[in-house]
Parts: structure tokens; C-alpha cells; sequence
């Protein structure tokens, strides 16, 4: 566990800042600020850019004022207690007071407590969100005087990668569906029910990739997903882990996966077929039911309709539940995300069989791929989705990243439709890093 505190935030060892809160000032300004929030960011690394935005809403920024950085089982928990302490330690003149004004740290947490990748909390310079005809801007120093407000404005369009190309991850497709085909037969043995398998993509450009350049076309493209970037990774997730707002929690699951034709016709009749499909409903069901189970203990009462509705997006469709409960407890959304994490949508049915599972022949480390990515303000409230259609920044070379995609497999599941599957899961980042 350790912290990363901006130049001006001394931090004692033990990671909790010391002398010095932050200092936060959110204001009013015009909803008709930008287009997309996306395209306010200006140009920084790809761990200085923040976003979690959906339909032209959410929220973005950029600095680190403070952030913390924490690994192993605790992780969640160590994060949670940093939150505690710097929310409640905060100087928050707020104007604007709803859910992602004061004071908002930005997350991400490695799906296996075992990663080296961790987990990281980072609370932005400056943060500019919106909610239908309410737009703010959030300013956040250590310690010391607010900074002057920054000016505002629509950037010029960030460059392209330069000549990407792909390579094979950790398993080449012909290895990986050599891997599925043994799980299958782990599952028709009748050790485990479903298991998510993954894999990745190795991706190198010929220089620096720019994280707005991915969020641009990530949001233009995507529009009913949720476009993050946290510490490095960058995607457009379809998948809402949690979302408190208000004692209201909400959670989108999905699981059961059909590619698009690109003939509209042609993919209603396949929207139907998936609907039907028993392997996809089976597969659906285990998702649903993890999430329920864990949600359950917190909420007073809960709504878990009967059957999912197919969402479409624009590579692939899937059947999606939206269950909703009413929060009874004081659990924020980090740890509600905690306590969802890893839901059978990622890893499987038994939980632990699932995982061990995984960690035995996936062959690779899945870093924050797969665990929960999001926000969460000083009350408590915040969205966390589950980090899927990402890739993550090499910690040392910001012109290398890692795509992952992963399918729910059961016992029908056929290897090669899998391999289809994922590959069509890997486009959203794949033409993401395309200049076309
Ligand atoms: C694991 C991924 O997606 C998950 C698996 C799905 C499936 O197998 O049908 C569908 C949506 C997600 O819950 C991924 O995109 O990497």
C-alpha cells in the first residue's frame, strides 16, 4: 500500500495524508460547454486523463491531486478507508450538490487480488461533469490555495496512433481455443457450471498513443456504454457493476453474446434467436443470480425481472437485466462494488471453482481488466462499471497497450464460436486504435 500524493500533499507513511486537505470548489457553468465532455480534455499522459462518461453525461478531468494506490485481498477496503479519511478531511465549497459535485475520486481495481496491477484512487486537478441541462467544474488543490479556475474549451483533435500493429498476447487464438475446449469438458464433468475465459491482444504504435484520440471514437461509436479511462485504461464498458445514487442502487448484467451481421434485418432475427437461446438464458441466469445474491444483504427491497432484454450495440449484442434495489444500509458504492466483485458475468458459477479455474489455464495475468472501474463522491454515491472493451497502458511505454476480451462458457459452448466471439468482443479497442 502506498500513496501518491501530488508535490504539494505530504503523506505520513502509513499512506494518510497528514496536514493538508483538499481544497474543492465546484461551480456552475453553461450545460452547453462541449459536444461530448470527451473533447474539453486536454493533452496529458494516459494516467492524468480521467473519464467516465455515457451519452454525453458523466464526468472527466484531468491531474492527480491526490491518488492511492493499494494491492492484494485488501484492496477495496484499504481504498475505502483512504476515501473515508480524505472526503471527510476535504474543504468543499459545492454549488451545484449532486451525485459527482464536491469532492469525486476516480478507480480501478485489478480483477485477482493477486496482481501486481493493484488497485488505484485518484481524485483529478479538475473535473468537469454533466447531467442533462447541468454542467459543473470542479477545481481540487492539496493543502494550499485553490488554483485559478481553468479556462474551458472544445480541443483541437488529438493526433492518431501512428502504424499499430497486433501481435498475439499471452496465448495465441489457436492455444486459447485449445483452453476453452478443456473447460468445457471440466464443465460436462461436472465439476463447475460456467467459467469466463480471457484473453489478450498486444497492441504497438510508433509513438506515444494518445488516451483522447480512444475516448473521442470510443464515445462517438459506443454511445450506450459507459467510456472510462482510469490510471492508464482506457474502454467503453457495456457492464454496470453497481450505481448508487441516493439510496437507490442499480446494476446492469449481462452475459450471452451474439455478433452483429451489419444487415439490420438479418440482426433482429439473430436478437430473437439469442432471446431463445437455452446456452445464452443458462449462461445469463448465473450472472443475474451472483449479482441478486450479493446485492440482497443490502437492500431493503429489490426488483430482478424474470427475463433479460437484448441490448444492442454496435459490434455485438447481448442479453442484459437491469436488477434495482433499495439500499438499507450505509454501504457506499466502492463497497458495494466490493462486495459484487467478481460476479459470475467475469468469473463464474461456483465463484471459487470459476476462479481457480481461470488460474489455471487462462495463462495470463487479467491486471484491472474485468475488475470494477468508476467513481464515487464524498456521500458516497458513484458508478462502477466492470472494465470490459479496454486496453491497458504498458506501465513504462505509452505506445504499447493490452486489449482483453473473455466469454462465459458452459457446458454447450462450442471453442471456435468463442474465438469468434472475443474477436468481436476486441473490436471496439481494435478500431479505436485505427486511424479509419
Ligand atoms: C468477459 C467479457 O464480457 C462478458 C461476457 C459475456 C458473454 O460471455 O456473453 C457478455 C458480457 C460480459 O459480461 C468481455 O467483454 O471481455
Amino acid at each position: 500500500m502506498s500513496i501518491l500524493p501530488s508535490p504539494a500533499d505530504p503523506a505520513d507513511s502509513r499512506g494518510v495524508p497528514t496536514a493538508l486537505p483538499l481544497v474543492v470548489r465546484t461551480v456552475q457553468i453553461p450545460a452547453t460547454i462541449a459536444g461530448s465532455l470527451v473533447d474539453l480534455l486536454p493533452a496529458r499522459g494516459p494516467r492524468e486523463v480521467t473519464s467516465w462518461v455515457r451519452r454525453g453525461d458523466g464526468l472527466v478531468g484531468w491531474g492527480r491531486a491526490a491518488a492511492f494506490t493499494a494491492a492484494g485481498t485488501h484492496r477495496f477496503a484499504d481504498a475505502s478507508a483512504w476515501w473515508a479519511q480524505v472526503s471527510e478531511a476535504a474543504v468543499v465549497r459545492d454549488e451545484v450538490r449532486l451525485p459527482g459535485t464536491g469532492v469525486v475520486a476516480f478507480g480501478s481495481f485489478s480483477y485477482a487480488a493477486s496482481s501486481p496491477s493493484g488497485a488505484t484512487l485518484v481524485v483529478p486537478e479538475v473535473l468537469v461533469g454533466r447531467r442533462g441541462s447541468t454542467a459543473w467544474l470542479t477545481t481540487v488543490a492539496a493543502g494550499a490555495q485553490l488554483p485559478p479556475t481553468p479556462a474551458l474549451a472544445v480541443q483541437s483533435p488529438p493526433e492518431a496512433p501512428e502504424d499499430v500493429r497486433f501481435a498475439d498476447g499471452s496465448l495465441s487464438a489457436a492455444r486459447w481455443e485449445g483452453v476453452v475446449a478443456r473447460a468445457v469438458a471440466r464443465i460436462a464433468a461436472g465439476e463447475l457450471d460456467k467459467v469466463v475465459l480471457a484473453r489478450d491482444l498486444a497492441a504497438d504504435a510508433a509513438g506515444p498513443v494518445d488516451p483522447r484520440w480512444l475516448l473521442r471514437r470510443l464515445a462517438e461509436r459506443y454511445e450506450t456504454t459507459w467510456v472510462f479511462a482510469v490510471d492508464g485504461l482506457v474502454g467503453a464498458t457495456p457492464e454496470l457493476l453497481v450505481r448508487r445514487e441516493r439510496g437507490l442502487v442499480t446494476s446492469r448484467v449481462l452475459a450471452g453474446t451474439i455478433r452483429r451481421s451489419g444487415n439490420d434485418e438479418h440482426d433482429l432475427a439473430l436478437a430473437a434467436s439469442l432471446a431463445r437461446s437455452s446456452k445464452d438464458l443458462e449462461e445469463h441466469e448465473y450472472a443475474v443470480r451472483s449479482v441478486a445474491d450479493a446485492l440482497a444483504p443490502h437492500c431493503s427491497s429489490m426488483n430482478v425481472p424474470d427475463s433479460p432484454f437484448v441490448l444492442h450495440l454496435a459490434n455485438v449484442m447481448h442479453l442484459a437485466t437491469d436488477v434495482t434495489g433499495v439500499l438499507r444500509d450505509g454501504t457506499t458504492s466502492l463497497g458495494l462494488a466490493a462486495s459484487l466483485h467478481p460476479s459470475a458475468a467475469v468469473c463464474g458459477t461456483p465463484t471459487a471453482s470459476a476462479d481457480s479455474l481461470i488460474d489455471e489455464v487462462e495463462g495470463m495475468d487479467r491486471g484491472r481488466y474485468a475488475g470494477p472501474v468508476g467513481w464515487l463522491d464524498a456521500t458516497g454515491d458513484g458508478e462502477w462499471g466492470i472494465a470490459l472493451r479496454c486496453a491497458a497502458y504498458d506501465a513504462g511505454d505509452d505506445a504499447r497497450l493490452r486489449l482483453f476480451a473473455g466469454c462465459g462458457i458452459v457446458a454447450g459452448s462450442d471453442p471456435e464460436a468463442e474465438v469468434a466471439e472475443s474477436d468481436a468482443k476486441l473490436v471496439p479497442m481494435r478500431d479505436a486504435l485505427s486511424t479509419l
